[in-house]
Parts: structure tokens; C-alpha cells; sequence
């Protein structure tokens, strides 16, 4: 449970319009260390767009954003790396021509120690040791550290994106829509994976549409409409229909 604890971030009354849409309207949200919280809501419930701003990637009307109880300032996606905030999108943002380890530390690359690194020789063997031991530790079946990962399946692809957003956070993962695209098993894996980070310690936000995911693997769940954080259940209280009615506007707005 989180009582006593400080969230490891924290929304106040973000607000963002796009011309007459407000996207965002004065929306809260918080999540403590360690755990999984599920994002949901109707298309255009403004879940993406919270996920941006919390992520750096856009900019706010209003609100506040707290980091570990602090004020900070999400003015780029580079501001939230350092504090520690990763971010999945559905694209993946993989660089299909390089491999899973040169995606792993791409921007971010070790040189070499010695003269040789300040020549600008790459350390490649302690990346592809850091990287296997990034994708083992999520018990992400990587298929080949050196063929590019264009070629590679969905899921793999999705795989590879988790554990380099996971390697570099320390403190919050967000996942938009990470299963959306996945088979059983790909998906099962996934689920799996999100477990394995919150044992980490790191917080993980995921967006779904899918309900049984939800109620499967989040600890508590966030529920947006028109904007708006309607409701807030812990996922072992909840079900899918109380899910779909908070969603839909059918039962009264509320928080547990
Ligand atoms: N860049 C933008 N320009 C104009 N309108 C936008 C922009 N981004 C979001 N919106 C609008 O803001 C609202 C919320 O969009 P958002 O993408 O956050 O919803 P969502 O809950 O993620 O939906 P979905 O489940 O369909 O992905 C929608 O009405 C959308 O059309």
C-alpha cells in the first residue's frame, strides 16, 4: 500500500486545450515507487496527452508537476530522462537498422576508457554485456544482439523498446499501449515484464483499452473522460464492468 509514502510523481490540475478541445482539464494524477498504475479511458479521454506531458513532451496550459515531492519543470523529454522518467510509445522508436544493443545505448553510447575513447572508440563489449544483461534481467527473449531489429517480430521489437526504457529509469516507466499489438504469448510476456520492473522498484504507468490486462497486472487503476480523472480503483476491488461504467460515464464519478 502507499500510505505514508510520497509519490514518485505527481500531477496537479494539468490543463491543455488543442483550439476548443481540452484535452486535459485539471487533471491529478499520482503514482508512488514500485508500483503499476493503468491508464484508461474511452478514445480521446486524454490519455496520451497526459502521458506527454508527464513525459516531456508537451507543453502544459497549467498544473504542476511534482518529482519525489519536488516542483519540476518537464520542459523536454531530455529533462525527464534525467529525472529518471522513460517513455514506450506505440512506434517504439527503435532505429530499425541498428541492433538491439546499438538501440539500446543509442544517444547514449560508452566509449571506450583510455585514449581510445577520446578518439571516439565505443566500448562494444561492455554495451552487448549491459544489454544481454538488460533484456535477461526482464527475461526478454532476444534473438540476435547483432541483427538489425527491423527484421525482428512485434513482439521482440516490443521487447527490445521495454528493457531500454527500463534500463535508463530509475524512477517511472510509461507504456502507451504496450500489448496492443501482440499475440497471446507476446502478450503474456509483456504482462510479465511490467511485473518484473515494479520488483525493480521502478513505477510503471501503462495505457490500455484492454480490461483483463488491466485488472491482471496493475495495482491500481486511473480512469480519464473527456479530460477529466473521473475515478481511481485499486485493481483487486474493481471489476470490468465498474471499469467500463467510470469509462463510459454509466456509474456515478468517484474514488476509492
Ligand atoms: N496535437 C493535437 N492537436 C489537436 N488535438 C489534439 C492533439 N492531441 C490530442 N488532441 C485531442 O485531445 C483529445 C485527447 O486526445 P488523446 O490522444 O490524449 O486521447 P487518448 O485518450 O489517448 O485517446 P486514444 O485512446 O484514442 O489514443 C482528443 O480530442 C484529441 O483529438
Amino acid at each position: 500500500m502507499t500510505v505514508g509514502q510520497i509519490p514518485i510523481l505527481e500531477a496537479r490540475g494539468l490543463t491543455r486545450s488543442f483550439g476548443s478541445v481540452r484535452a486535459l482539464d485539471a487533471v491529478d494524477f499520482e503514482i508512488y515507487p514500485g508500483e503499476v498504475v493503468a491508464l484508461i479511458g474511452d478514445n480521446g479521454a486524454g490519455k496520451s496527452t497526459l502521458v506527454k506531458a508527464l513525459s516531456g513532451s508537451l507543453a502544459l496550459d497549467s498544473g504542476e508537476i511534482l518529482f519525489a515531492g519536488g516542483r519540476v519543470d518537464l520542459d523536454s523529454p531530455t529533462a525527464a530522462s534525467q529525472l529518471g522518467i522513460e517513455t514506450v510509445y506505440q512506434d517504439l522508436a527503435l532505429a530499425p537498422h541498428l541492433n538491439p544493443v546499438q538501440n539500446m545505448f543509442l544517444g547514449r553510447e560508452l566509449p571506450r576508457k583510455g585514449v581510445a575513447g577520446r578518439f571516439g572508440f565505443l566500448d562494444n563489449k561492455a554495451m552487448a554485456l549491459r544489454s544481454k544483461q538488460a533484456f535477461d534481467d526482464l527475461g526478454a527473449t532476444v534473438r540476435s544482439l547483432t541483427d538489425p531489429v527491423g527484421g525482428m517480430s512485434g513482439g521482440q521489437r516490443q521487447a527490445i523498446a521495454i528493457a531500454r526504457a527500463v534500463a535508463w529509469a530509475k524512477g517511472v516507466v510509461f507504456l502507451d499501449e504496450p500489448t496492443a499489438a501482440l499475440g497471446v504469448v507476446q502478450t503474456k510476456n509483456v504482462l510479465e515484464t511490467i511485473r518484473r520492473v515494479r520488483d525493480k522498484g521502478v513505477a510503471v504507468v501503462f495505457i490500455s483499452h484492454s480490461m483483463p490486462h488491466v485488472i491482471e497486472v496493475a495495482d491500481r487503476v486511473q480512469v480519464l473522460r473527456l479530460g477529466r480523472r473521473v475515478a481511481t480503483y485499486q485493481a483487486k476491488d474493481t471489476s470490468m464492468e465498474e471499469l467500463v461504467g467510470a469509462m463510459t460515464g454509466a456509474v456515478a464519478q468517484g474514488a476509492k
